[in-house]
């Protein structure tokens, strides 16, 4: 197994007026041809940590170190843009282009001084738009898409890049419930078939620790708990972070149950 994502004493948080610490000295590893699924209660971090590894925002101190140990943190954002992906919780507004348009623009790291697309450039597009099932999209217009549609259409774009590590802030929101098991059977898959390591954040529970290969648990205190999901789950750390009220989760088959009264 490759490291593809390291953590290396890395702690998150803010600085200004009012500094805040959210997490300190985590060490964890994602590893190549792997989907690593971070998952947390609300306000853990899981935005904080994700943005601090993809170099969108400086850390407090410490690395994130990917596959040759080169620190993220400290590279420029032309190299980054070669090297990690990001899809953010946003849909963005890309005007009047086409969804093959969108997945096109996942080239501009490395396009010359005229800007245009080599036939290479249009076909690692093509590929990425297969790859995630969307070539019947390829010439809608973006914004006619459903959100799920260009949810699809955006790791398209991130695929495009030609990404080493691919990182993914809750993609499965706008989907509905047979598209967030098949998006995320389908990360797991680009994954391993192109030696990628992919990072996702999800609320999905349930459906993270079944699917993925391997878990970050970020809890409100700031620890980082890693493993395979029965690692995670067997650790009791994920009862910790989520069992409210009536709620508790079964560490043997990975689903909340509501306890009944007495
Ligand atoms: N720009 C900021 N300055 C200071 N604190 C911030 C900033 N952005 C977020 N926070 C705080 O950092 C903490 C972690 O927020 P973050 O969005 O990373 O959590 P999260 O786990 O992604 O939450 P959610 O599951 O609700 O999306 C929260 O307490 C939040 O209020």
């Amino acid at each position: 197994m490759t490291a593809g994502l390291t953590l290396d004493e890395l702690t998150i948080g803010y600085r200004g007026r009012r500094p805040t610490t959210i997490a300190s000295g985590l060490h964890a590893v994602a590893q190549v041809g792997r989907l690593t699924t971070l998952i947390g209660p609300n306000g853990a971090g899981k935005s904080t940590l994700l943005r601090t590894v993809c170099g969108l925002q400086k850390p407090l101190s410490g690395a994130v170190r990917l596959a040759d140990c080169s620190d993220t943190t400290r590279m420029r954002p032309a190299r980054l843009a070669r090297r990690i992906a990001t899809v953010g919780t946003q849909i963005i507004d890309p005007g009047r282009l086409t969804a093959r348009e969108v997945a096109e623009l996942g080239r501009t790291p490395y396009l010359g001084a005229t800007g245009r697309l080599s036939a290479d450039d249009r076909a690692r597009a093509d590929w990425a738009l297969e790859a995630v099932r969307a070539q019947s999209l390829a010439d809608r217009p973006f914004h006619d898409l459903s959100d799920g549609e260009a949810q699809r259409v955006l790791a398209a774009r991130a695929l495009t890049q030609e990404p080493e590590l691919l990182v993914l802030d809750e993609p499965t929101s706008h989907l509905d419930a047979p598209s967030r098991v098949e998006f995320l059977d389908l990360l797991s898959t680009l994954a391993r078939e192109n030696a990628l390591t992919v990072l996702v954040s999800s609320h999905e529970l349930e459906l993270a620790m079944r699917l993925s290969d391997a878990i970050w648990l970020l809890s409100p205190d700031g620890a980082l708990t890693t493993g395979s999901p029965l690692e995670v789950a067997a650790s009791g750390a994920v009862s910790a972070a989520f069992d409210r009220g009536r709620l508790r989760f079964d560490p043997e088959r990975f689903v909340f149950d509501v306890q009944s009264d007495g």
